[in-house]
Parts: structure tokens; sequence; C-alpha cells
């Protein structure tokens, strides 16, 4: 077959006939070098990838489901064709994966911090080094764009460095006590921690997960949406490469059936789950029954707020990277735009003017900025958003309608043009609920305290954003969002510095950031005496 080569460094496609081939190790000491390695076969195009191998990953190996093997199709969302028959996990299958991960924490919780570090080094330069490949299956199984997949595999190897760098001074406090007594305080690992994750960013969601979980010292049984179920294979392969003791991180595959064995079964310590609202409440309750703590990052519906003192072609850019991404599915989108009416017209226009030219096609050519919707029902149901909208008084300004690509291969894709829709009220279907797809709402304002009710009035509380060139108003304005992430002045960029997780039933806990290490690990005390023990009796 054919090859292309990338550069392991920056993933950059290198010409052919490039003479650099160094192995990739010695990449790894030569970081500024372009290096050649082969990267996908040209197989892996649109419309042309199979995937044989089994899905489900236990103790260090790709292996078949133990148990369950109900067979479910997983679509190639650019083109509608099937990739591969995924085989959901039984009870039996989640147990052996479970008991894997407990035989690797006994081992991996032993090791320094700065021991896992390496480990978690070594896995992130080996995601830089197939971060094409991974991209690629990215794309091809989810529908992102190609330019969109690497941003988010660039997020997932940097949040493995940002806890590998953590690891090594994960520590406790020494507190003196009267008479030379003291006590102290060790962080210790929970155990075997669940990862659950949702389709629209499926390797970058177990990364988030895994990262902060393994630099604890934890061991993780994750399960992907059964919608997307290939590239966290694929990290769990890493994981290994990189040195983990086998089983530390274990895939099962399946949907709600194989979650709820997941998170009943008596040896998991800790669920972390992303996803919808109804299901964050199935999550809690099957975790109350064992008391197990819970972090949920739920769905959204966050306001972006741009203030007339804007500036404005910011502000435009901003409401794009609040709508757009992964074609409008992500939880975090600042979906309902809030104007100053002094500037709703020119802001409009132009908003509208840069959404119809939004690239929507073949999500693998370099040039397409947006690809195709995760499935069929999906897609129905974000156009019912949009008939619902219409119905309700909304005017589409732009888009909305499916996308047919001149591609014959992608006739049976799910795209839809990018839609920004205008004359919206606060009680319209869609500007309360969650559309998860590539609709924005346009609602104008004329104050400050109106628009922070209005943002406010929302069972949601993940994300805002505040676009305003006064640096003490938009301080004042994010300080009075009820939501956990905020944004002043940009919106929808992931430093994993920063802690990312919702308010009200956007969920609770926090991914990424140092706030992450307080969820995968728990304080132990230990109170030392020093003199005699003094009875009461
Ligand atoms: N706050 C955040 O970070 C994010 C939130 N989301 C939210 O996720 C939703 C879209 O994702 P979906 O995959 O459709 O959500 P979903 O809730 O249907 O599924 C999420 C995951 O939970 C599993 N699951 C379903 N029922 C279960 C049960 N009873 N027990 C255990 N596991 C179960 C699914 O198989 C999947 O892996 C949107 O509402 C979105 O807002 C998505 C991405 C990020
Ligand atoms: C990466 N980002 C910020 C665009 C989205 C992350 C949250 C999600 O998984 O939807």
């Amino acid at each position: 077959s054919v090859f292309t080569y990338h550069c392991v460094w920056c993933g950059c496609r290198l010409p052919q006939g490039t003479l650099m081939l160094v192995r990739s190790r010695l990449a790894n000491l030569l970081p500024r070098l372009c290096v050649l390695r082969p990267g996908l076969a040209m197989s892996s195009a649109t419309g042309t990838l199979t995937v044989n191998q089994p899905l489900n990953y236990r103790a260090g190996s790709r292996v078949q489901p133990a148990d369950g093997g109900q067979a479910e199709e997983v679509y190639e969302p650019a083109t509608g064709r099937v990739i591969c028959k995924l085989l959901s996990s039984g009870e039996k299958e989640v147990d052996l994966a479970v008991q894997s991960a407990k035989a690797a924490f006994k081992i991996w919780s032993q090791m320094s911090g700065m021991e896992r570090s390496r480990v978690l080094l070594e896995a992130a330069r080996i995601i830089r080094e197939q971060r094409e490949e991974i991209a690629t299956l990215e794309t091809i199984n989810n529908g992102k764009s190609i330019f969109e997949a690497r941003v988010d595999i660039d997020i997932s190897w940097q949040c493995l460095e940002y806890y590998a760098g953590l690891a090594g001074s994960l520590a406790g406090e020494h507190i003196q006590l009267p008479g030379g007594s003291f006590g102290y305080t060790r962080r210790e690992p929970l155990g075997v921690c669940v990862g659950i994750g949702a389709w629209n960013y499926p390797f970058q969601i177990a990364c988030w997960k895994s990262a902060p979980a393994l630099a604890c010292g934890n061991a993780m049984v994750f399960k992907p949406s059964p919608f997307t179920p290939i590239s966290v294979v694929k990290l769990a392969e890493i994981f290994t490469e990189a040195g983990v003791p086998k089983g530390l991180f274990n895939v099962v595959q399946g949907g709600a059936t194989t979650g709820q064995f997941l998170c009943h079964h008596p040896d998991v310590a800790k669920i972390s789950f992303t996803g919808s609202v109804p299901t964050g409440v199935k999550i809690m309750e099957m975790a109350a029954k064992g008391i197990k703590p819970v972090t949920l990052e739920l769905g959204g519906k966050s306001p972006l707020i741009i203030f007339s003192d804007c500036a404005l072609e910011n502000a435009v850019n901003g409401a794009l990277m609040a709508n757009f991404l992964t074609q409008g599915e992500v939880c975090c989108n600042g979906t309902r735009v809030f104007v100053e009416r002094k500037i709703l017209d020119v802001f409009t226009k132009e908003v509208v003017k840069r959404t119809q030219k939004i690239k929507v096609g073949d999500p693998l050519l370099e040039d397409t900025r947006m690809g195709a919707l995760i499935n069929r029902p999906h897609l129905n149901r974000v156009q019912g958003f949009i008939k619902q909208a219409k119905e309700q008084g909304a005017e589409v300004l732009c888009g909305g309608d499916l996308y047919v690509p001149d591609d014959p291969k992608l006739k049976n894709g799910y795209y839809m043009r990018p839609c920004v829709l205008g004359n919206c009220r606060d009680d319209m279907t869609c500007v309360k609920e969650e559309i998860f797809g590539p609709v924005m709402s346009i609602l104008p304002f004329d104050t400050e305290e109106e628009v922070i009710e209005r943002a406010n009035a929302t069972k949601f509380g993940l994300a805002g954003g505040v676009f305003t060139r006064d640096i003490q108003k938009a301080h004042r304005v994010v300080a009075a969002l009820k939501a956990g992430m905020c944004f002043i002045n940009n919106y929808n960029i992931s430093p994993v510095e920063l802690p990312f997780g919702g308010y009200k039933s956007s969920g609770f806990g926090r991914e990424n950031g140092r706030a992450a290490i307080e969820y995968y690990s728990q304080l132990k005390t230990v109170c030392v005496e020093m003199g005699d023990v003094e009875s009461v009796f």
C-alpha cells in the first residue's frame, strides 16, 4: 500500500524522498529534527477504513469480550458506511477488566510519582509520534475535520504531559501538634476508576480522565461511547508501549448495559462520566448505592455576551468558535449569543457572512472546516430543533439545511450547513435546550443587568463568555455568571492547565488543572503521638 510520511515531532506531512529515517526513540532525543516515519496507509482515506481487530483491551492486549457479544454497527459519519461491528461487553468481561485493573493497581500505586511521571511522558511522546494516525481515526469515526482532530490530539498529549509534571509533587502536609506530636496527610489513590465517555471527543475525553487518574496512582477501566469505540483502544496500546503495568488501562465496549455493570461493580472506587444530563442522573444513582465518588461532565446551553464596546472581529471569531467546532457537538458551546442591540445588525451580518463561508464536506480534506454529524438520528434531531425554531418564530439567517456533497462517496454522510438563527426569544426551545449541533441563536439585549439575569436563567451552568474592551465590566460580568468555565474575549480554547467543569445541572467535579487531582485521590491523615497516652479511664 502507499504510505504518507509524517514528521514525528510536529506531525507535518513530509515530502516523499526525504532522507532522514531515524528510529522513533532516537527522535525523542533530537526533538527539533523533522523525522520520517510511515503514516497511515492511503487505504485510510474517507470511505475505505475497515477495523477488524478486537476493540476491547484487557491485561495489556486487545481481546474479544468474554461474554455479552451483542453486535452493533459502527459508522463512518462522512459516508454512512459501517466501519466495524462492536461487540458489547457483558458482566463477566467487565469483571475481568476490573480484576485486571486491580492487579495492575497493586504495582502502579506503589511506584513513586516520578516513576509514574516518566511513563506518562513516554505515552505523551508516542501520541505525538502517532498524531496523524490517531487524528485520522478520530476523523473517520467521529466525522469532525482532520484540522480539528489534530488539535484534539495535541490537547490530549499536553494533558498527559501536564499530569506527568504534577505526579512527582503530589504530597500531603505536615502539621505540628502539642508536645512534639504531629500529624501528616498522605494523598493516596482511590483504586480502580471507571471512565465513561461521550462520542464528541473520544480520544481527548479518555486522556482527560486517564491522565490525572494514572498520575495519582489509580488504574482505569474506560468505556467509550458505542458510536466511537476505535481511538481509545489506540490509547490503551500506547500506555502499554510506554510501560504501564499490564492491565492498568483497560477498555470495555458497549452501551448503557455495559456502563451499568461498571458502575455497580463492587471493586470500582470512582466513576468519571462525560455525557448527557439524564445519563448523569442514572450514574449518580448507581454510584450512590456503592458510596462511590463521581465526576459528572454533562451538557450545557451556555451564554456568550457580546457588548457593543468589543473588538468586533474578535467577537465574531469568538462566536464562531463558540458554536461550530465539531459540528456544534460540544458541551460547553456558547449557543445563546446575546448581542448588545447597538451592534446587533453589524454583528449579525458579519457572523452570517463568516458562517456561510465555512467549508463543509469530506472531513479528511485539509481545507474542510466542518465535517459530518455523528449519525443519522442525531442529524434528524438537530433538524427537528431548527424546524421547531421556525415554527416558534425564529428566522433562519443562514444554513440549517441538509448538505449533500458532490463527491458520490459522501452522498450518505450526515451533513448539514451551519445555522444562525435570528429573531430569537428566551422562551424558544432552540434557546432553552441543548441542540448539540451547529445552530447559533442570536438574542439582542440592552443592559448589563438584564443580560446577566437572562444568561443565568437556565438549568445548565457549564460555560459562559463575554466580549468587551472594558476590563472591569468583563470581570464583573463573569463573576456574576453561574457557570464553571468562563471566557473573557475568547471562547472554547482548552489549556489543560485550567480546571474545566460545570455548575448546576451541568455537573460537578473538575477535569484538567490541579483541581482534578482532588477528584482522583483521597486524603489519609496520620496522627503521631510522641508522648505517653493519657487515658480518661
Ligand atoms: N460536560 C462535558 O464535558 C461534556 C458533555 N457532553 C454531553 O454528552 C451528551 C452527548 O453525549 P452522548 O454520548 O449522547 O451522551 P449519553 O449520556 O447518551 O452517553 C454518554 C456515555 O454514557 C454511556 N451510558 C448511557 N447510558 C448509560 C447508563 N445507564 N449507565 C452507564 N453508562 C451509560 C454511553 O454508552 C456513553 O458512553 C450531550 O448532552 C453533551 O452535552 C458531551 C461531551 C462533553
Ligand atoms: C475542547 N473543547 C473545549 C472544545 C470541548 C471540551 C468539552 C467537550 O468534551 O465537549
